[in-house]
């Protein structure tokens, strides 16, 4: 029987991201992100809202997720990036 990889989820990321800008370990993707600041942050996140929404348009549902979650990973990046918490942002949900 094939087994399902673990499914990650919102929280899980988060705590991954916080872990890699605290740790900082040589060859992962959120070090150089964070290093490259909020400016390029903020034009990644636009950028990924913007496939987003062509993908809402014209692509399928696959492919529709998979730019919710770039979308998704860029925001918690910028917050990691601020130092937001979860709770700072769901407090306003
Ligand atoms: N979930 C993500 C994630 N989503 C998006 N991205 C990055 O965001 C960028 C997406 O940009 P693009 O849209 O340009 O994607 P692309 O690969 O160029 O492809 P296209 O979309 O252009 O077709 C890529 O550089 C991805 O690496 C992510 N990078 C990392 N993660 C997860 O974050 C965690 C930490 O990763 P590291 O810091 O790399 O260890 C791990 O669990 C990763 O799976």
């Amino acid at each position: 029987m094939t087994q399902l990889p673990p499914v990650k989820t919102f929280e899980a990321l988060f705590a991954e991201l916080q872990e890699r800008a605290a740790t900082r370990p040589a060859g992962s993707g959120t070090v150089k992100a964070l290093d490259a600041g909020v400016h390029t942050q903020g034009k990644k996140i636009l950028e990924e809202a913007g496939e987003v929404w062509i993908a809402a348009e014209y692509q399928s549902d696959e492919e529709l997720s998979e730019e919710i979650s770039q979308l998704l990973y860029w925001v918690q990046v910028l917050m990691v990036g601020r130092g937001l918490s979860l709770d700072d942002v769901y407090r306003h949900l």
